[in-house]
C-alpha cells in the first residue's frame, strides 16, 4: 500500500514538494538500492512518463520499527520535525502467525513512537493511521468508532517486556481471546494507542477490509504480492489448490488497493482542512455497498484461469469451496494429498527431490489461517466514507475515486487474476497458447489415469468375486433400463 500511495501522490498531487519515506535495508539490499528498485517498478510507469525526474521528490529516511526511536538518526529527526505536513502510517506486520511480542513491537509500540515523533512536528496538519476492518472482528457489526481495547496497551507492553518467549507463547491464546490471531489483536491495540496518544494532533483512521489488486489506477489488476486472496487465487490457478473452507454465501469483502489509497488521501485532506475534534474512523469496505460473495469469486477466478491459464500448472484449475469441514477434509485427502504423494513418488523414482507434499503442507498452513475470514460475514457501517465522498468537489471525486458502487466485480476479478499472472508471477501473456496446450496434456493424463484406475478396480475387486460381479451387472442393467425408459418417454412426448 505504501508504494501505491507514493505513486498516487506523485501522479495526482504535482504540488507536493517532497515525500519522506521510512525505509529499512532488507535482504542484502541497502535502503537506497531498495528505493531505486521500487522506482523502477512497473507501477511507476505512468509517473515516469509524466515526469522522468520524479525520483527527486522521494527522500528516503532510514528506519527500523523494531528499534527504539524507530532508529531514525538525530539529523533525520530534525528534518522530519521541520518539514512534514501529513503523516501516513501504514507500516506494520501483517503476518497472521507473528509471535505476540513481535506483533506488539511492530504494530503498537512503533505506532506509539511515530505518534511521539509526530507530536514534535512543527507543521503537521494531519496524522493518518492505517488500521484494518478486522481489528474488531470479534464483533459482527462494526461501527466507525474506536472500541475499548481487549487489554490496556501500556500494561501489556510492560508485562511482555520481562516475560520469557515461551511464557508469552503459552498465554497468547488466552490474551487474544475471540480474535483469530495476533495481527487483528495488535491492530485493535494500535487504534487505542492512536486515540490515547493523539494529544492535539488531527487524526484519521482508515480501516480497509481485504486489500486486493488495483481496480483502475495506475492500471487495472496491479498487484505484487501473495498476501490474502492473491496467494489463494494463484494456488487455484496453478491447479494446486482444489478445495478450501469458505462459505459460498458469505460476503467477500475485497477492496481494491487504489480505492483504499484514494480514500486515505481524501481523509488526509479532510482531516487537515476540517480538523475534526475527535479522530474520525473510516471503514473502507465494499460488503454493505456493493456486495459480492465467495461463491461468485470462486466461479470468476476459475473461469478466468481456464481462459488465461497460468504456466506449468500442476493440475487443471478446478477449485471448490465448501463450508463443510468433513467434505473439505475428504477433498484434501483425495485432491491434495493423494496427487502430491503420487507426484513425489514419481520425483523419487526419477532421482529428484520430492517437493509436492512440502508445498501442500505450506499451502494448508496458509489457507488454515485465512479460513476464518472467508467463512463468515461482518457488517461495517460506512457513514464516514459516504460523508467524505459528499465533501469532495466533482473533480476530486474523479481523481480520488473511492465510489465502489461503480465496481463491476466480474471484470475486477478477471483483471485481478490476470494481474497475478503478469505482475506477481511475471508470466508473459503471449505464452498463453503453450499454457493451454499444457492443460490439454494434463487432461489427457487424467483421462488415462481414470481409465487405468477403473480397469484396476475391475480386475482386483469385481472380476474376482461372483457377488461383486452380480452387483456390478445389476447396477449396469438398472442404468440401462432407466436410459431406455427416459428415451421411450421422451419419444412419446414429442
Ligand atoms: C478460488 C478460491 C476462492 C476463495 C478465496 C478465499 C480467500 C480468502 C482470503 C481471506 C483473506 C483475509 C485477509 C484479512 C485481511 C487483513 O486484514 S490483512 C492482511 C493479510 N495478511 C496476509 O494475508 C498475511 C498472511 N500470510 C501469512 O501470515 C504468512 O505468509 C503465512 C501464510 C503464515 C506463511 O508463512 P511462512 O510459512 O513463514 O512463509 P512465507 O515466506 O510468508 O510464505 C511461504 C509461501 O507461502 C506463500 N503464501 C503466502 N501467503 C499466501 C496465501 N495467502 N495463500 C497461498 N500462499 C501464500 C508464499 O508465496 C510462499 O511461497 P514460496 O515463495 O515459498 O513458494
Ligand atoms: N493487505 C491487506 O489486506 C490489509 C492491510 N492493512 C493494513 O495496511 C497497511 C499496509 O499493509 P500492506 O501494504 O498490505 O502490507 P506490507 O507488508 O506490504 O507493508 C507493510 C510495510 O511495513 C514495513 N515494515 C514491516 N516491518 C518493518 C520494520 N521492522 N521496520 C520498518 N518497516 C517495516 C514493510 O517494509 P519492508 O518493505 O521493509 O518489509 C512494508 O513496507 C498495514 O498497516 C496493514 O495492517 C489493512 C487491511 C488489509
Amino acid at each position: 500500500m505504501g508504494k501505491v500511495l507514493v505513486e498516487k501522490l506523485l501522479r495526482s498531487c504535482p504540488d507536493v514538494n517532497a515525500l519522506y519515506i521510512l525505509v529499512r535495508p532488507k535482504a542484502g539490499q541497502s535502503m537506497s538500492e531498495r528505493v531505486q528498485d521500487m522506482m523502477k517498478c512497473k507501477l511507476f510507469d505512468r509517473v515516469r512518463e509524466d515526469n522522468p525526474d520524479f525520483h527527486q521528490k522521494i527522500i528516503p529516511i532510514s528506519s527500523e520499527l523494531m528499534q527504539p526511536g524507530l532508529a531514525i538518526s538525530p539529523e533525520d529527526v530534525q528534518t522530519l520535525t521541520s518539514c512534514i505536513n501529513i503523516v501516513f502510517h501504514c507500516a506494520a506486520t501483517i503476518r497472521f502467525d507473528e509471535p505476540l511480542k513481535h506483533a506488539l513491537q511492530l504494530n503498537v509500540i512503533a505506532t506509539q513512537q511515530l505518534l511521539s515523533l509526530a507530536q514534535q512536528m512543527q507543521h503537521l496538519q494531519a496524522f493518518i493511521h492505517i488500521s484494518t476492518a478486522y481489528a474488531n472482528c470479534n464483533r459482527r457489526h462494526i461501527d466507525e468508532v474506536i472500541y475499548p481495547p481487549p487489554v490496556e496497551p501500556k500494561k501489556l507492553i510492560d508485562s511482555l517486556e520481562w516475560m520469557d518467549d515461551n511464557i508469552i507463547r503459552d498465554i497468547t491464546p488466552r490474551l487474544i481471546g475471540d480474535r483469530p490471531n495476533t495481527y487483528t489483536y495488535t491492530k485493535a491495540l494500535a487504534e487505542c494507542v492512536v486515540q490515547q496518544e493523539s494529544g492535539k494532533l488531527n487524526i484519521g483512521i482508515i480501516r480497509p477490509s481485504i486489500v486486493g489488486a488495483s481496480w483502475q489506477e495506475p492500471f487495472p489488476g496491479w498487484i505484487d504480492n501473495f498476501n490474502g486472496p492473491s496467494g489463494v487465487f494463484i494456488a487455484a490457478g496453478k491447479g494446486i489448490l482444489r478445495t478450501m473452507r469458505a462459505s459460498n454465501d458469505a460476503v467477500a469483502d475485497l477492496i481494491p488497493v487504489d480505492v483504499v489509497i484514494n480514500l486515505t488521501l481524501a481523509a488526509g485532506w479532510y482531516t487537515a482542512v476540517h480538523r475534526p475534534k475527535t479522530a474520525l474512523v473510516y471503514n473502507c469496505t465494499t460488503g454493505g455497498i456493493n456486495p459480492f460473495h465467495w461463491g461468485e469469486i470462486e466461479h470468476h477466478v476459475m473461469s478466468t484461469f481456464k481462459r488465461n491459464p497460468l504456466e506449468q500448472a500442476f493440475r487443471r484449475p478446478n477449485a471448490n469451496i465448501t463450508s463443510n469441514y468433513l467434505i473439505n477434509q475428504y477433498w484434501i485427502l483425495v485432491s491434495h494429498k493423494f496427487p502430491a504423494l503420487i507426484y513425489d513418488l514419481f520425483l523419487r523414482l526419477s532421482g529428484q527431490k520430492p517437493q509436492m507434499m512440502r508445498i501442500f503442507n505450506r499451502l494448508h498452513k496458509a489457507i488454515g489461517l485465512l479460513e476464518y475470514f472467508s467463512s463468515q460475514d461482518w457488517e461495517w457501517n460506512s457513514d464516514n466514507m459516504n460523508m467524505l465522498m459528499s465533501q469532495l468537489s466533482a473533480e476530486d471525486k474523479k481523481t480520488f475515486n473511492f465510489d465502489v458502487r461503480q465496481l463491476n466485480w466480474p471484470e475486477y476479478i478477471e483483471n485481478y487474476c490476470i494481474g497475478t499472472k503478469k505482475y506477481v508471477l511475471n508470466e508473459d501473456m503471449s505464452d498463453i497458447p503453450a499454457a493451454r496446450q499444457h492443460l490439454r496434456k494434463l487432461r489427457n493424463i487424467r483421462y488415462t489415469f481414470n481409465t487405468v484406475l477403473l480397469v484396476f478396480i475391475w480386475r482386483v475387486f469385481i472380476a474376482r468375486s461372483q457377488m461383486a460381479r452380480n452387483i456390478w451387472y445389476f447396477v449396469v442393467s438398472l442404468c440401462f433400463k432407466f436410459l431406455s425408459y427416459f428415451r421411450a418417454s421422451s419419444t412419446l412426448t414429442q
